[in-house]
C-alpha cells in the first residue's frame, strides 16, 4: 500500500462546551468520569476493528485493481502483437505479390485484365422485364405451337440431318433442334405466301431461312447469326405471320385486341422496311381470300400515329417498332402486350448492347404472358450471344458463317488515300461501276459535305444522317431506291439491315472503328446471291487497331491484303499472346482491353451517368 493511497485517521471530534439550562433542548445528564473513560474506551476499541475491516476490503479492491490493470495491459499487449504480425503479413503478402507480378509475362497479365473486364460484362443484369426478375418468373418449357415438319423429314437420321447442316455451313446449338427443311413448300407455308416469294425469285430457302424457319415455327427462342443479305427477315417474319394468322382464324380480332407479336429495329429506316414487307406478305397471303386478313402497325419515332388510325381502330396483329416510340405508345396504353407472345429483335447485338438494353427490358416487362424470343444479326459477338441466352428459354443457335465475318460474296478493295485526296479520288472511284452507289462517313459534316461536292460536280446524290428529318430521309431512301438518284451518301444510321437493290459498290469514305460497322456497311452490297464491290479509304487517321481488324478480316474472307496493312503487325504476336478475337465486338485484330466497342459504351454510359445527375436523361 502506497503511503499517499493509506487512509487518513479520523479525528474524534469533540463537541462545543454547552450551556447547561434544564429547558435546552441540548442539555445532557451528567455522567461520572469512570463511566465515560469506559465508553470511551469502547468506542475506540470498536473504531479500531471496523478500521481493520475498512483495511482488508481497501487491501482487496487494491488486489483486484491490480489484477484487472494487469489483464488489461496483457490484452494490449497481445493486441500489439496481433497488429505487428498483421502488419508483418501483409506486407509479405504484398512483397509475393509483387514478385509474382514481376514473374507474370505481359500475356498473362493482359489475359488476367481481360478476365476481370468479362467478369464485369458477365455480372450484367439478366434481360428480362424487371416484373418476371422481381417475381422470380422463370419459364421452363417453349411456346408451344401446332407446326410439326412432315413425317419424311422428322423420320430422318441423325447422321442425314448433321450431313445437311454440313452442306449448308451451318453450326447449331441447342437440345432438341427441329431439323433443317430444303424445300419452302415442305415447311408448310401457305400456297399465296409460296406464290408471291416465287413472284419475287425466292424459290428455295438460305441457309439460315431452311434452319431458322422450322426453329422459329416450333416456337422455340433462338438466336440466328448469318451474313449480310442472307435473308434473315423472311426467318423472323414468316413465323410471326403464321402466329398471327392462326390466331386470327381461332377468334378474329376486334379493335383494341393484339398484337400478336412484335419486331423491334434499331433504326426507324430498318422497322419501315421490314413493315413494308410484312405488309407486302400478309397482302398476299389474304389475297385469294383463303387465309384473314392481318393488320399491321408501324410505331417508330417522326412520324404521325394518327395517320395509321385504321389500323389503330382494328385488331392489331403485328407491330414493327423501334423503341422509344414503342415504350411511348405501350405507356399512354394505345396498344398493350397483354396477348403478345413473339418478340423479334433484328440487328439484336444492336439492340442488346450498351445502348438499348434498358428499354428492351422496359418493353419486356409489358409482356404478360409466356413468350417466345427472337434474336437476329450478321455480327453478334460471343459475349452478346451468351449474355442473350440466359435470358432464353431452351434457346436454339443457329450460326451461317462465323458471327462478325463478311459476306464472301462482297470484293473487298482496301486503298490508302491521304485526307486531302479523298475528294478527288472518290469521283474517281465512282466511274468504277454503274449506279446505284451509297458512300458511307459516319461523320455528319462529311456526309453533307460530300454530297455538296457531288451535286457540284453534276452527280445525283442524296444524303441520309441522324440530324436530317424524317422527311428528309424518307426522301432520301425513296429517291434512291427508285433509282430516281444514283448515289446515296449517308452515315451509319443506313448502314445496318437496309435492303437496297441491287448496289453495284460501296465506298467507305471515313472507316468506322468499329468492325462490326464496316461488316455492316460492306453488306450493303453483294446480297442474296448477287456480287458486288466495296472500297475503303484508310490513311494516317485510322487508328491502327481498326487497321488490324480489317487485315484479319480480308485473311479470313481470303480477300487481297494491300501491302500496307501487310506491314501492320499486331502487338500480341510480338509478346507471344493469343490471337483470338475480342468477345465484346468481335475484331478479330484486338483482344477486350482495348476494345473501340468497349470503350465508346463506357463513355456513353458515362455521359448519361453525368445528364442524370444534372436532371437530364430520359427519353
Ligand atoms: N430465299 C431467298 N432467295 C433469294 N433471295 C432472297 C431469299 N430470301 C430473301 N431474299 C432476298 O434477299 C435480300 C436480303 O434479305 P434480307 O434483307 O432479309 O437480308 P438480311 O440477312 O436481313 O441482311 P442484313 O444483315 O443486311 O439485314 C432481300 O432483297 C430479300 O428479298
Amino acid at each position: 500500500m502506497s503511503s499517499s493511497s493509506a487512509p487518513k485517521r479520523r479525528r474524534v471530534e469533540r463537541p462545543p462546551s454547552p450551556k447547561y439550562s434544564l429547558d435546552d433542548d441540548n442539555y445532557e445528564p451528567y455522567i461520572p468520569v469512570a463511566q465515560r473513560r469506559q465508553a470511551r474506551l469502547a468506542k475506540l476499541t470498536s473504531w479500531g476493528a471496523n478500521s481493520d475491516k475498512d483495511n482488508q476490503k481497501k487491501l482487496q479492491q487494491e488486489a483486484d485493481e491490480r489484477e484487472d490493470e494487469e489483464r488489461e495491459e496483457e490484452r494490449r499487449r497481445e493486441k500489439a502483437r496481433k497488429e505487428r504480425t498483421l502488419l508483418v503479413e501483409a506486407q509479405e503478402v504484398h512483397s509475393k505479390r509483387a514478385q509474382e507480378d514481376a514473374q507474370k509475362t505481359e500475356v498473362e497479365k493482359a489475359d488476367e485484365k481481360d478476365a476481370e473486364i468479362l467478369a464485369a460484362i458477365a455480372a450484367r443484369r439478366k434481360l428480362a422485364s424487371d416484373l418476371e426478375l422481381a417475381k422470380g418468373i422463370q419459364y421452363s418449357e417453349s411456346l408451344k405451337t401446332s407446326w410439326r415438319p412432315p413425317k419424311y423429314i422428322r423420320e430422318r437420321s441423325e447422321d442425314q440431318v448433321r450431313k445437311l447442316r454440313e452442306k449448308y455451313h451451318i453450326i447449331v446449338e441447342g437440345d432438341e433442334i427441329p431439323p433443317p427443311i430444303e424445300h419452302f413448300a415442305d415447311m408448310k407455308i401457305p400456297d399465296p405466301i409460296l406464290k408471291f416469294l416465287k413472284s419475287k425469285r425466292i424459290t428455295s430457302p438460305t441457309p439460315i431461312q431452311l434452319q431458322g424457319i422450322p426453329v422459329a415455327f416450333s416456337g422455340r427462342d433462338m438466336i440466328g447469326i448469318a451474313f449480310t443479305g442472307s435473308g434473315k427477315t423472311l426467318a423472323f417474319c414468316l413465323p410471326l405471320i403464321m402466329m398471327a394468322c392462326e390466331e386470327e382464324a381461332k377468334l378474329p380480332f376486334t379493335r383494341g385486341e393484339g398484337p400478336v407479336g412484335v419486331v423491334l429495329c434499331p433504326s426507324r429506316e430498318l422497322a419501315s422496311q421490314t413493315y413494308e414487307n410484312i405488309l407486302a406478305w400478309t397482302e398476299a397471303l389474304s389475297k385469294e381470300g383463303q387465309y384473314p386478313r392481318l393488320n399491321t402497325l408501324l410505331c417508330i419515332g417522326g412520324i404521325s400515329m394518327s395517320e395509321q388510325s385504321h389500323v389503330m381502330n382494328k385488331g392489331l396483329h403485328i407491330v414493327v417498332a423501334t423503341p422509344g416510340r414503342l415504350i411511348d405508345m405501350l405507356e399512354k396504353k394505345r396498344f398493350t402486350f397483354n396477348n403478345c407472345k413473339y418478340l423479334c429483335m433484328d440487328e439484336a447485338d444492336r439492340m442488346i448492347d450498351l445502348g438499348f438494353e434498358d428499354d428492351v427490358r422496359n418493353i419486356m416487362s409489358f409482356f404478360k404472358r409466356q413468350r417466345q424470343t427472337l434474336l437476329f444479326s450478321a455480327t453478334m459477338p460471343r459475349k452478346i450471344q451468351d449474355f442473350a441466352q440466359q435470358s432464353l428459354i431452351r434457346p436454339v443457335l443457329v450460326n451461317v458463317g462465323r458471327a462478325g465475318a463478311a459476306n464472301l460474296d462482297v470484293l473487298q478493295v482496301v486503298e490508302y488515300v491521304k485526307q486531302e485526296a479523298k475528294m478527288v479520288y472518290l469521283l474517281e472511284c465512282l466511274q468504277k461501276t454503274a449506279p446505284p452507289v451509297i458512300v458511307f462517313s459516319d461523320n455528319k459534316n462529311e456526309v453533307d459535305d460530300i454530297q455538296e461536292y457531288l451535286l457540284l460536280k453534276g452527280v445525283e446524290a442524296v444524303a441520309i444522317h441522324g440530324s436530317k428529318t424524317q422527311e428528309e430521309r424518307q426522301y432520301a431512301i425513296k429517291s434512291f431506291k427508285s433509282g430516281a438518284k444514283d448515289v446515296m451518301v449517308a452515315s451509319g444510321v443506313a448502314s445496318k439491315g437496309l435492303d437496297f437493290n441491287d448496289i453495284q459498290h460501296v465506298i467507305i469514305f471515313s472507316m468506322p472503328k468499329e468492325i462490326e460497322d464496316y461488316v455492316h456497311q460492306i453488306g450493303r452490297t453483294g446480297r442474296s446471291g448477287k456480287t458486288g464491290i466495296a472500297t475503303t479509304f484508310v490513311n494516317m487517321n485510322t487508328p491502327e487497331q481498326t487497321l488490324l481488324d480489317l487485315k484479319y478480316l480480308l485473311m479470313e474472307a481470303g480477300q487481297k491484303v494491300p501491302p500496307f496493312l501487310l506491314t501492320i503487325e499486331d502487338p500480341r504476336a510480338a509478346q507471344g499472346g493469343s490471337l483470338k478475337g475480342c468477345p465484346v465486338c468481335g475484331g478479330l485484330g484486338h483482344g477486350i482491353s482495348n476494345c473501340p466497342k468497349l470503350e465508346d459504351a463506357q463513355r456513353r454510359q458515362m455521359a448519361s451517368h453525368r445528364s442524370n445527375q444534372d436532371g437530364g436523361g430520359g427519353y
